[in-house]
């Protein structure tokens, strides 16, 4: 794209393709329509400005807008050209192409019209133009209540063609991209049901639905019949809903309201209050109002999103440094096309696309925190379930925290014809010693006891308290025989602990109930039959029977085991 000449006159001789902004008279028509002769005569009568920039920008719901373009062929062989303007929102469009004060060709386009009517089946206007030698006057007037940025483009053909064609990989792309990057979310939100994934990916769908829909290919194939009126309206409503989706992911992954509740609240507020008065326009047929609030929300939109990235790196949220990078960028990108829109800064495919680059950015970075995030919620799970399976006071396992493992183990054992034991450890007049010694002693000698138990025990085998001052283990590969032995030992080795109190130290001692798989006298009952309850309640029969014989000893199961069938 080679810089303008100071010329007005654009000339056609080995032309190849340029934005045509700063060769361009217009004005802007103030009330009544003007024919193309009317429109030439004021462009003659009195010279008009030049654009100063690639696109010429005149705000939202503006007057329609004449233009003046002369092209000068100075060449004995003819030139075919592309005319296009790159925004696709524009309503009407009428070309008048005009050589020796003579109209040669009216194009007449704009997305009023469907894609097959146009005279470029296109999502911009566009026609193709062969020029004579000579010059030839170009009149353009466009009318649109949306944004009017005219960023009018004059290419060879030839040039035209290899824009398109880039154009179409770049959008294919970019679009690709966040369609498979919201599917994917849409199914881990299906799997997972955590809200996060799902309002991401309403938000993506919602972007691109907003892009399909503003450049005409929505309409083309879903509301073709429904007229430009109701395809503005639409496309109204469709900006807002990215933005609204967007802020309440934002919300729901930042946590805002766990640090932030008044920004939380005006988040909210802003998603409920422009989408009313956007309604509220709509009711009362007033789309420029609705067109302001939707583009008002779309930039605040981008605004709140920095903002409540700042405010979570405060509240020193995980990741909320990726999401300010990601929300910055984004928003540094929309403000880039923006500004190449309404003619602020140099109007090229770069700086018109800034917005979908920086969006697939964006949704590439918020993919990564929500990743992240995903992550520490499944450790912190993992974290959380540690905590409700451990007993607090000694470390080891408490009931819930013994129950799965030992269901699997029991169950490997029978499957395996294995042997299995269970033990069942009391302290021996444990009341005595909180009351003697105080709770704090009691608590000391509950301590030392479970850690000698985990310090006998086998990799192998499973340890829980059981209760107040009693533990249950169960160990793997052992009979009822090996697991009396067992019991002994510990029976000794606990009676050598000491635990301080405020004067002396002290010891104290340990019943145990032994019941091994081994031992079908249980429950008179067949291995396979037999259930790690059964076995625990043998054990307990025999803690029992070792607590009213004395205390300080181990008992096995035997005859006298409840599930015994009495003789
Ligand atoms: N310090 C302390 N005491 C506990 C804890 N859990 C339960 N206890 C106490 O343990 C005592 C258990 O008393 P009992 O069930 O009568 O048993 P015992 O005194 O050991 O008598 P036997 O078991 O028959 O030898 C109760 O006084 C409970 O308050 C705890 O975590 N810390």
């Amino acid at each position: 794209c080679s810089k303008p000449p100071s010329d007005s006159v654009v000339d056609l001789s080995n032309f190849e393709h340029r934005m045509m902004g700063q060769h361009t008279r217009y004005f802007q028509e103030q009330g009544t329509v003007l024919s193309w002769q009317q429109a030439a005569n004021t462009f003659a009568d009195s010279p008009q400005p030049l654009g100063r920039s690639e696109s010429i920008a005149l705000g939202i719901g503006t007057d329609p807008v004449w233009l003046h373009l002369q092209l000068n062929n100075p060449d004995e062989t003819h030139k075919a050209m592309r005319l296009a303007i790159k925004t696709p929102w524009l309503d009407v469009i009428d070309s008048y192409l005009v050589q020796h004060g003579q109209l040669i060709r009216h194009v007449n386009g704009g997305d009023h019209l469907a894609f097959h009517q146009r005279p470029m089946a296109h999502e911009n206007f566009a026609f193709e133009h062969t020029f004579a030698t000579g010059k030839t006057d170009i009149y353009v007037r466009v009318e649109s209540l949306g944004p009017m940025a005219i960023p009018l483009e004059l290419s060879r053909i030839d040039q035209a063609h290899q824009l398109d064609a880039g154009n179409a990989y770049r959008y294919g792309l970019l679009y690709g991209m966040l369609l498979a990057l919201s599917l994917y979310n849409l199914l881990l939100y299906i799997i997972t049901r955590e809200k996060e994934f799902g309002l991401y990916s309403l938000y993506l769908a919602g972007f691109m639905i907003n892009s399909l829909s503003y450049t005409g290919q929505l309409h083309e194939v879903i509301t073709a019949d429904l007229g430009v009126h109701f395809q503005d309206w639409l496309d109204c409503f469709l900006m807002i809903t990215y933005s609204v989706a967007g802020l309440h992911f934002a919300r729901s992954l930042l946590k805002t309201k766990s640090y932030a509740p008044r920004l939380d609240k005006i988040v909210i507020w802003t998603t409920i209050v422009f989408p009313v008065g956007i309604l509220l326009g709509a009711l009362a047929n007033q789309l420029v109002f609705s067109l302001v609030l939707s583009f008002m929300l779309n930039s605040g939109f981008a605004a709140l999103f920095v903002v409540m990235g700042i405010r979570a790196k405060q509240a020193q949220v995980d990741s909320a440094l990726l999401f300010i990078v990601a929300s910055v960028t984004a928003a540094c990108c929309i403000g880039i096309s923006t500004m190449a829109v309404a003619g602020i800064v140099p109007y090229n495919v770069y700086t018109f696309q800034a917005i979908e680059v920086g969006m697939v950015f964006e949704a590439i970075m918020l993919a990564v925190v929500l990743a992240k995030r995903f992550n520490l919620v499944q450790q912190n799970l993992v974290v959380a379930k540690r905590y409700a399976d451990t007993d607090p006071l000694t470390n080891v396992n408490n009931r819930r925290g013994f129950q799965r493992p030992a269901e699997v183990m029991f169950n490997k054992a029978v499957d395996s014809n294995g042997d299995i034991a269970v033990l069942l450890i009391d302290i021996d007049n444990f009341k005595q010693v909180n009351d003697q010694y105080g709770h704090t002693v009691g608590d000391q000698v509950i301590q030392k006891a479970a850690h000698r138990l985990a310090q006998s025990a086998r990799k192998t085998d499973l340890i829980a308290r059981w209760g107040g001052e009693e533990f249950i283990m169960l160990l793997d590969n052992t009979s009822q025989k090996e697991g009396r032995n067992f019991a002994e030992r510990i029976r000794l080795s606990l009676a050598e602990l000491r635990c301080k109190t405020s004067k002396d130290s002290i010891n104290f001692t340990v019943s145990i109930g032994v019941a091994g798989s081994n031992q079908r006298v249980c429950a008179e009952k067949n291995l396979d039959e037999l259930t790690l309850a059964d076995l625990i309640k043998c054990a307990d029969a025999a803690l029992y029977e070792a607590k009213n014989s004395g205390r300080n000893k181990v008992v096995e199961l035997c005859g006298d085991c409840p599930f015994t069938e009495p003789s």
